[in-house]
């Protein structure tokens, strides 16, 4: 019986761990446990993730592409720091790989605070990645503040959704919610009437959302469900062209819709708390 095979392989100075399971198939990157690549097995074996032709594999610089992990911060820092944190160009631990009874496989990866991350953000602490590859791409994340102090906290599963044409594709599961649309002076915050499709650069950020969106998009869909209160849809359309890691031709093939905690639903961990959130990612 097949249960599972592991390869690690490496884009030119970046470790990548390669997943072959029963149920899918999956390739991690060290650098920021960042889901680079999810395919299910059932239903024709579609790719669910984008990466970029163009993505650049080098230490300390963010992925174009998959699953970034956004943390501790979301977007651009008051300070100044690195744009979504530090955890995204962090080389992260594998602490175990298990094949479950259902046959996907667990993967559990860990970051802990380092003189370089305390430099960045005062806390000790401990992020956790659990990656599930089964019919499902299943993230459990995990962050433990040790410190002694709360630590204010957002983070977003940055998501770039593989779609034929982003163009051709619709989002529900935003209807009636608030968002803040930070391309407009002032930033305003308007409501989300119905469905969403994106035709132009767009750059939202949407509160309070239900726990499940629907991407359709000329291929079929791509499901997302979380248990984080905020989601961020995102696409660059022109303004790719002056992206080096993405590309005025390649803007087409994704739409990031990202679920994650951020502005009004950004958190503060107490001291000696841990802060949970999961995504799923499934056709
Ligand atoms: O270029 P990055 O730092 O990876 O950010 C890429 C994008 O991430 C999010 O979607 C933000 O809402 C965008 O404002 C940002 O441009």
């Amino acid at each position: 019986m097949f249960l599972g095979r592991f390869i690690w392989g490496e884009e030119p100075g970046l470790p990548l761990l390669q997943i072959e399971g029963e149920l899918g198939s999956a390739v991690i990157a060290l650098q920021g446990a960042h889901l680079l690549s999810f395919i299910p097995k059932a239903k024709g074996g579609r790719e669910l993730l984008w990466r970029s032709p163009k993505a650049v594999f080098a230490q300390g610089k963010a992925i174009r592409g998959g699953v970034p992990l956004c943390m501790p911060w979301f977007g651009a820092h008051p300070s100044g720091l690195p744009s979504h944190g530090f955890a995204r160009v962090s080389n992260w631990d594998v602490l175990e790989v298990e094949i479950l009874s259902d046959g996907a496989i667990k993967i559990a990866l860990e970051l802990a605070d380092s003189a370089a991350t305390r430099a960045l953000w005062p806390h000790a602490c401990l992020f956790r990645l659990e990656v599930i590859v089964g019919r499902t791409l299943s993230l459990q994340l995990s962050v433990e503040n040790r410190s002694d102090t709360a630590a204010l906290f957002s983070q977003a599963f940055h998501s770039y959704l593989a779609v034929p044409d982003v163009q051709d594709v619709v989002i529900s599961g935003l209807g009636l919610c608030t968002y803040v649309d930070t391309l407009l002076d002032g930033r305003p915050r308007l409501l989300q009437e119905g469905d969403l499709s994106v035709q132009a650069l767009t750059d939202r950020v949407y509160l309070d959302v239900p726990a499940e969106q629907v991407i359709k998009h000329s291929a079929g869909q791509i499901k997302i469900v979380s248990d984080t209160h905020s989601a961020i849809v995102w696409n660059p359309w022109e303004g790719a062209a002056k992206m080096a890691d993405v590309g005025a031709e390649h803007y087409h093939g994704f739409v990031c819709v990202e679920r994650g905690d951020v502005l009004d639903n950004a958190v503060s961990i107490a001291a000696g708390g841990v802060y949970r959130a999961s995504m799923t990612l499934s056709e």
